[in-house]
C-alpha cells in the first residue's frame, strides 16, 4: 500500500509571497571534504552539522565535494545550446513520446504544485541512468529503468549531460554515507541499497518572469521532491526558494563551487518527520535566464520503506505513514505532476 501523498506538498504558508533573500553567510555550508577523509572525528562533526541543518532548515549546501568543475562547465554549455534551439526541434524528443519518462518537457509541460490548477513556466529535459532497452528490470515493467530520450542537437549533449549524471551518482553515494552518519545508522544502510538507484536528472531552463506573476504559473510551483534527497546546481542566477520548517520562504543565493541539497519525501517517511521533505519553488525575477541541474536520489526501485528508521519513533511518537517502496512512491508522484493521461 502507498503512503498518503498529499501530506508531502501541503505546508503552512505555501502560497505566501513574502520571501527573504539570504546572504551567502546565512546558508549552512557543510565541508564535504570530511567524508573523504579517514578521520572519524571530522566525519562525525560534519554529520552533526548536516543533521542540524536538516532539522532546522530542510536543506544545506556542500563545499569541497570533489565534483569535477569541467563536468559542470560542459553540461552548462550544452544545455544552453539545447534550450536556444527552435521549439519544433526540441519537441522531437518530447517526454510523452518516451516509454521511460525521459525527454523534453516544454513550457507548461508540468504542474508541480498539485494544489493549484496552473502550469509551470519553465522547460526541462528529464533524464536518468541510460540503460539498454532490454534491461531486465525494464522487461519486468519498471519503466524508470531504460534508455534516455536524447536530443540529437547539440551533438555533445549526450556526452556532457551523461557524464554529469554519472559523476552525480558518485557524489550521491557519498551523500548517502553522510546521511548514514547523521542518522546514526549502520554503515551501508543507504549505500548497500544504492547499487541501481532510481535517480533522475532534470536539466532546467527558466526564462525571466514578470514582477506581477500569478502564483499558479511560476517557474516551478511549490512542491516537495519525491526521493531521498536532491542536489541542485544553479548558474549564478538566483530563483530557488525553500520553505523552512518554521514557514519562511528563503531565496537561496548561488555560491560558486557548491551544490544545494534538499530533503525529499522518502527521507521524511523514513525519519518519521524528523527530516521534513522541503517544500520549494522557483520564481526567476532576475531579468536574465536561469539554468539549473537538479538530480534526485532515490535508492533501488524495490527498496521497501516499511517502518521508521531506528531512533525515529517510539512510545508517544508512532510511525505516521503507511509502508511503500522507493519506486512506488516516485511513480505515484510523477503521475500527479506530469501530463500523462489515464
Ligand atoms: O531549478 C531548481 O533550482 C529547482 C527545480 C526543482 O525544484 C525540481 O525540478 O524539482
Ligand atoms: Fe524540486
Amino acid at each position: 500500500m502507498s503512503a498518503p501523498t498529499t501530506a508531502f506538498q501541503v505546508r503552512k504558508g505555501i502560497h505566501e509571497r513574502e520571501v527573504r533573500a539570504l546572504e551567502p553567510s546565512e546558508v549552512p555550508v557543510i565541508d564535504f571534504g570530511a567524508f573523504y577523509s579517514p578521520g572519524e572525528a571530522e566525519q562525525r562533526k560534519a554529520a552533526a552539522e548536516l543533521r542540524k541543518a536538516c532539522i532546522e532548515k530542510g536543506y544545506f549546501y556542500i563545499a569541497n565535494h570533489q565534483f569535477p568543475e569541467a563536468v559542470v562547465d560542459r553540461a552548462y554549455a550544452a544545455m544552453q545550446r539545447f534550450f536556444a534551439l527552435p521549439v519544433e526541434q526540441k519537441m522531437k524528443c518530447h517526454y510523452l513520446d518516451s516509454p521511460n519518462h525521459r525527454g523534453y518537457v516544454p513550457v507548461k509541460g508540468i504542474n508541480a504544485d498539485h494544489s493549484l490548477k496552473g502550469e509551470d513556466e519553465s522547460e526541462a529535459i528529464e533524464m536518468a541512468h541510460d540503460l539498454p532497452a532490454d534491461d531486465p528490470d525494464l522487461l519486468k515493467g519498471v519503466r524508470f529503468y531504460g534508455p534516455n530520450n536524447w536530443p540529437t542537437e547539440p551533438p555533445d549533449f549526450r556526452w556532457a549531460l551523461g557524464t554529469y549524471f554519472d559523476c552525480q551518482l558518485e557524489l550521491g553515494r557519498t551523500i548517502c554515507r553522510a546521511f548514514e552518519l547523521a542518522l546514526d545508522l549502520e554503515a551501508g544502510f543507504f549505500t548497500s541499497r544504492f547499487t541501481k538507484p532510481l535517480s533522475r536528472l532534470r536539466v532546467c531552463y527558466y526564462p525571466p518572469q514578470r514582477e506581477d506573476f500569478d502564483i499558479a504559473n511560476i517557474g516551478i510551483g511549490a512542491h516537495t521532491d519525491y526521493e531521498c534527497f536532491t542536489t541542485v546546481w544553479q548558474n549564478g542566477v538566483p530563483g530557488l526558494q525553500m520553505l523552512t520548517p518554521d514557514g519562511q520562504w528563503q531565496l537561496l543565493p548561488p555560491i560558486p563551487g557548491t551544490f544545494a541539497v534538499n530533503l525529499g519525501d522518502l527521507m521524511q517517511l523514513w525519519t518519521n518527520d524528523l527530516f521534513m521533505s522541503t517544500a520549494h519553488r522557483v520564481i526567476n525575477l532576475s531579468g536574465v535566464d536561469r539554468y539549473s541541474l537538479v538530480q534526485f536520489f532515490g535508492l533501488n526501485h524495490d527498496v521497501a520503506v516499511e517502518g521508521p528508521l531506528p531512533g525515529c519513533a517510539g512510545p508517544g511518537n508512532p510511525w505516521r505513514y503507511k509502508p511503500t517502496t522507493v519506486g512506488g512512491h516516485v511513480e505515484e508522484m510523477v503521475a500527479q505532476t506530469y501530463h500523462y493521461s489515464g
